[in-house]
């Protein structure tokens, strides 16, 4: 379940302020109609990010899902409004030991960060700021659509953080709230909500412009044109 969401018209501004800075998606050159969006997956080990990413790419229940090691990669293409629009999702390591060597990576590029916790875990939810700090320290800009998703709903009896905590952090970044569990089947609408809003977000984003090259860019260019035709032998 959405719990609040980012007002549209604030959003509006988050994305022509992405036109100017090019934040924008890449296109499939195989499939030059489809554009393709990457999204990250980051937040503490077990926390369901692994089951989260096969509920909405496989629509099933992932059984006895290994510790990622590194990064796990998930795609599914959606038709939205007739457009197609491939969403890669790059779920990855919670453990510290599996994520050193592939850090760089997983921000690289990055068009929309999903934050997951554990309901039914309280330390997992406290680390949210901490990976909300990664990603600055990573250069992932705030103009970058970011999610909180609290996952594991199904533990009713277990639950540690109430909704309401959860909302007042979303609120202080101004990101969304989701709450969800990849394990119950009849969630299984609210987890492709997650995805889905993102993916509309991230389709109103124009594709990429040229940017305008500066004057001294071009006189150099000609300068260098110029060099090379005064040394052309032909
Ligand atoms: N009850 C319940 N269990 C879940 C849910 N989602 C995941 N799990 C269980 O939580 C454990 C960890 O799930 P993963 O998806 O591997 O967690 P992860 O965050 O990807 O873990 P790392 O790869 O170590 O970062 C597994 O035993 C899952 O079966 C859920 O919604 N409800």
């Amino acid at each position: 379940m959405e719990i609040k969401n980012k007002p549209e018209e604030e959003f509006d501004t988050i994305f022509s302020l992405n036109d100017s800075l090019e934040l924008s998606s890449n296109y499939d050159y195989e499939h030059k109609q489809t554009r393709i969006f990457k999204i990250i997956v980051i937040g503490d080990s077990n926390v369901g990010k692994t089951c989260l990413t096969y509920r909405f790419c496989e629509s099933t229940f992932a059984m006895n899902p290994e510790a990622t090691i590194g990064v796990d990669f998930r795609e599914r293409t959606l038709e939205l409004d007739g457009e197609s629009v491939k969403l890669q999702i790059w779920d990855t390591a919670g453990q510290e030991r599996f994520r050193k060597s592939m850090v760089e990576h997983y921000y690289r590029s990055v068009h929309a960060v999903i934050f997951v916790y554990d309901v039914s875990n309280l330390a997992s939810f406290e680390s949210i700021p901490e990976w909300i700090e990664e990603c600055g320290r990573h250069s992932v800009g705030p103009l970058v659509p970011h999610i909180i998703v609290g996952n594991k709903c199904d533990l009713r009896n277990r639950r540690e953080v109430p909704t309401s905590a959860a909302q007042c952090l979303a609120d202080s970044y101004n990101f969304p709230l989701f709450e969800t569990s990849a394990k119950d089947p009849a969630e299984k609408e609210h987890v492709d909500a997650i995805f889905l809003t993102l993916a509309y977000r991230l389709k109103s984003q124009k594709p990429l412009r040229l940017k305008q090259p500066s004057e001294s860019s071009v006189r150099h260019l000609w300068n260098q044109r110029e060099q090379e035709a005064g040394t052309c032998q032909c």
